[in-house]
Order: structure tokens, then sequence, then C-alpha cells
């Protein structure tokens, strides 16, 4: 017999905040499901950091139900099993980083004697062993948000809420931020990301949702997003007669240019991989000369500003006809 589903460990239902007459949540739904890397996106005001809030106990919402961990964010029971990393952390910079990781750990509840295990482990994790003993006021930004990381992880939370973690990181923060997430969910922790830096959610996150005026316009994995689609990038040395009609037949020919003398470039969105080896007959069948045929992953920037820019918001696929 197969093991039922894990029940989610974030579910909201109609989830609805209202600030002065305005409804800056506005029945969103969410499935996040146990260990999973979760992205949440969306463009600046759609109600990202407010529902951040209300998963964590912080906002009280208008309407709507919201369960995390199984149970209410506002029970102190569930906020103990949850870390916090918010986007602009103020630290206290007269503190070493290991005062600052002992003083969070014992607002946790974490005893003093198992701190002194807990923090040089957690400092390793985020890549900051053996700079314990110094002042934050000393620390780089990376470094801050770094021990603003392990702050996060240091109750071994079963679900951790980043929000733009890899903002005011160098592009080798961002890697080593990356390999943090990476790690936790080795360890079954759930990361439920906060950020607009779009090529990171797409490398690190399982699934991701895609927020608009407080509402969700899909949610699911980049494959699930793309309704299973794959995009190839096609180089020819020209459009021989017949050739897009034969890629037509395809799939869907969504951008040719033809600029580049003895070069045309074609974007194709093929309906599975099977159809990669049929492209290639096409385009020797046409006269053309083939010079590349790369399929590619499905890129969360063109979803994401199809998405938002094209659908006013509530009109898409649901979120609730993707599968969780
Ligand atoms: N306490 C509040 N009182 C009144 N309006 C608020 C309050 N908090 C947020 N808002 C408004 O709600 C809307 C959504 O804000 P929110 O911060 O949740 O968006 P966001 O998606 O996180 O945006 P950003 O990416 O810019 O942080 C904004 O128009 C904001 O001005």
């Amino acid at each position: 017999m197969s093991a039922a589903p894990s029940p989610p460990i974030i579910e909201t239902h109609e989830l609805r905040k209202v600030y002065k007459k305005r409804a800056v949540v506005d029945g969103l739904n969410l499935r996040v499901l146990p260990g999973e890397v979760f992205g949440f996106l969306g463009p600046n005001g759609a109600g990202k950091s407010t529902t951040v809030k209300m998963l964590l106990g912080l906002v009280l919402p208008t309407g709507g139900t919201v369960r995390v961990l199984g149970g209410s964010p506002a029970d102190p029971a569930v906020r103990a099993r949850l870390g916090f990393l918010p986007e602009q952390f103020r630290f206290q910079t007269w503190m070493t980083g290991e005062e600052f990781l002992h003083f969070h750990g014992r607002l946790a509840g974490i005893r003093a004697g198992e701190l002194r295990a807990r923090i040089p482990q957690v400092l390793k994790t985020v890549g900051l062993a053996g700079r314990g003993g110094e002042s934050l006021g000393g620390y780089s930004k990376g470094m801050l948000q770094r021990c603003g990381l392990a702050g996060a992880i240091l109750a071994r939370p079963e679900l951790v809420f980043l929000d733009e973690p890899t903002s005011a990181l160098d592009p080798i923060g961002r890697v080593e931020v990356r390999e943090i997430i990476e790690g936790l969910r080795a360890q079954g922790v759930a990361v439920f990301l906060n950020s607009h830096l779009l090529s990171e959610v797409e490398q690190v996150c399982d699934r991701v949702a895609f927020v608009k005026e407080g509402r969700v316009l899909q949610q699911g994995s980049m494959q699930e997003l793309m309704g299973g689609v794959i995009p190839v990038g096609i180089r020819v040395d020209a459009l021989r007669p017949g050739l897009l009609d034969a890629l037509a037949r395809l799939g869907e020919v969504r951008h040719t240019d033809t600029q580049t003398p003895g070069r045309t470039e074609i974007e194709l969105w093929l309906p599975d991989a099977d159809a990669v080896p049929a492209v290639a007959d096409a385009i020797h069948a046409s006269g053309a000369r083939l010079h590349a045929l790369t399929p590619r992953r499905p890129d969360l920037e063109t979803m994401f500003l199809e998405l938002i820019e094209d659908r006013p918001a509530g009109t898409s696929a649901p979120s609730e006809a993707v599968r969780a």
C-alpha cells in the first residue's frame, strides 16, 4: 500500500487582508509541502510581505484561513518550529556574532549549554566558522546576511521564511546562500523564499507561486507552469520556403530574428522533448543548414513577465487547478 501523501505545511484558503478599505491580499490560496523550497514571486506591492506576516502570525488576517505546520501561526508552539529572516534586519552591531546568536537562541528558549554546541555548528553551515568572536559592526553586508541566516536556522526549524535573502550579496555570496538553502532541503527543512531575483529562484525552488494584487495567478513547478512546454532555440543559415510552416506544425513559433545576414534565430515551443528530432528533420527537409538546436529549461523571467503583464489578477488558471 502506498503511503498517504504528506499534508501541506502551509495552506491558505481565500486569505484576505484589508488596509484602509483596500484589499492588499485578496483571496490567496497557497499550498506548500513538507521539505520543499517554495518561491513566492510578484511585483512590488503585490502583497508578499503582508502574506508572510500573516503566515508568521505577525499580522491578523481580515478573512480566510491560514494553517502552518498543521496549526495556527498564532500558536507559540507552531511559531517555535518556524525560522524567519526579514528583509532588512537590524543587527545589534555592538554584539559579536556569537553573542547575537546566543541572545536569539535564548529568546527561542534554547538552553545555554545546548547553544554552546549549536552556535559553532550554524556558523559553519553559513560559512562563518571562526568569525563568531568578531563584532557585528565589523561584518560585511554578506557576513551580516549569513549571520542572520544562522539565526533563522539556530532553533532547528521545520520551515524557514527568507525575505530577499540574497539581495545585498555579491555573486559569490548568492551562490553560498543557494548552497545553504539546498543544504536545508537535504535535511528536510522547507524554505519559503520571497525573492525578485528570478534566475536564483529558478535554480533553487521546487515550486513557485506568482502573485499579483494579492492573488495567486499560478503556482506549480516550472514544468507545470509552462504547461509541459519545452522552449527550443534554433539557428539556421536562412529561412527556406516552407520552414516556418513545417515548424508551426510541430510547435509554436514564438520568435524569429533574421536581422543578421546569413543567420536566422527561431524560438520554438514544443509540446514535449520527443519532438526535437522531428525539428531537425524539418530543417533538413527545407534545405536550410542547421547550426544550433538547443532545448532550454523553462525561463522563469519569461513566464513571470507574461503572467504579470498580460493578465489581470484572478483571470488566469486558478491556483487550485495546478497540482500541489
Ligand atoms: N500596515 C499597513 N498599512 C497600510 N497599508 C499597508 C500596510 N502594509 C502594507 N500595506 C500596503 O499593502 C500593499 C502590499 O504591501 P506588501 O509590503 O505586502 O507588498 P510586497 O509584495 O511585499 O511588496 P515589496 O516587494 O515592495 O515589498 C502595499 O500597497 C502597501 O502599501
